[in-house]
């Protein structure tokens, strides 16, 4: 990969509306005319109230959502890329490489280990095993999941269990932009102390990172700075416009 430049993420004149094919095609506008820029050592946090659109941003840039309007842009020293219209092999390269996702919640594909989950990241850019197994592990250990939990699948792990092993799997790849949705919702407060350092080393390393967390604690010690959603660019506007294919999703 090449060099992130400053700054790292632009987000232009960002529109999304969802097409409620349950409800008569009705459209349900989430976010209207948000613009923010993010650069390589940051950590921005959005804030605002529950239902404004923090987590339906983080996935569009993730590729999971579409954008119904504006831009979505990286910027690398040898040029922009714009995510609007990316296609779906392009999104999986960047995925593995440039964007990284923590979620509140970790998909459990069953009988996969919690150390095969962390370590997947890592042998898809061609990591050898035996140093993924390593750093899985190691990771695992800093976010005090137990030993004895590492060879098991995630399933029947406590939330706060789960929680962990999603972060560990998230930060692991050392992504340059991490988007992070209350990734310290289920945590006591050790754990917590072990994100908030993950975070930290993140920053140092030249990551661009974009989070929502409702733990005020945990927001002000890694905020850099803060992005507070307002109805302006949130209001949660049904209206009766027809659906347009661009819209679905
Ligand atoms: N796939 C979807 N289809 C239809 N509506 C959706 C979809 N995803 C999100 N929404 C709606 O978009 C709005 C914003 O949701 P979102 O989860 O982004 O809010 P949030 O600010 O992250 O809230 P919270 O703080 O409670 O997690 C909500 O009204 C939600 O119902």
């Amino acid at each position: 990969m090449t060099s992130l430049k400053q700054p790292f993420l632009s987000v232009d004149a960002l529109h999304k509306a969802f097409v409620l094919h349950g409800q008569g095609g009705m459209t349900l506008e989430v976010m209207r005319d948000l613009s923010l820029t993010l650069s390589p050592g940051e950590c921005l946090v959005l804030a605002g109230p529950s239902g404004i659109g923090k987590s339906t941003l983080l996935k569009m840039l993730h590729g999971s959502y579409r954008v119904t309007a504006g831009r979505l842009t990286l910027h690398f020293e040898d040029g922009d890329l714009s995510l609007e219209a990316l296609p779906a092999h392009a999104w999986h390269t960047l995925r593995r490489d440039v964007i990284g996702y923590v979620s509140q919640f970790l998909r459990v594909v069953p009988r996969v280990p919690a150390v095969e989950v962390v370590m997947e990241p890592l042998l898809a850019r061609g990591v050898d095993e035996a140093e993924a197994r390593l750093r899985a592990e190691a990771m695992l250990a800093r976010l005090n999941l137990p030993e004895r939990l590492w060879n098991l699948s995630p399933g029947t792990f406590s939330g706060g269990e789960q929680q962990r092993v999603n972060i560990a799997r998230g930060f692991i790849a050392e992504h340059p932009l991490l988007l992070l949705d209350e990734p310290t919702a289920s945590l006591d407060a050790a754990n917590r102390e072990v994100v908030v350092g993950l975070i930290e080393e993140a920053k140092a390393r030249g990551a661009a990172l974009l989070g929502i967390f409702h733990d005020e604690d945990v927001r002000e010690r890694v905020a850099d700075r803060l992005l507070p959603l307002t109805p302006h660019m949130g209001a949660n506007v049904v209206t009766a416009q027809p659906a347009t294919e661009e819209m679905r999703r």
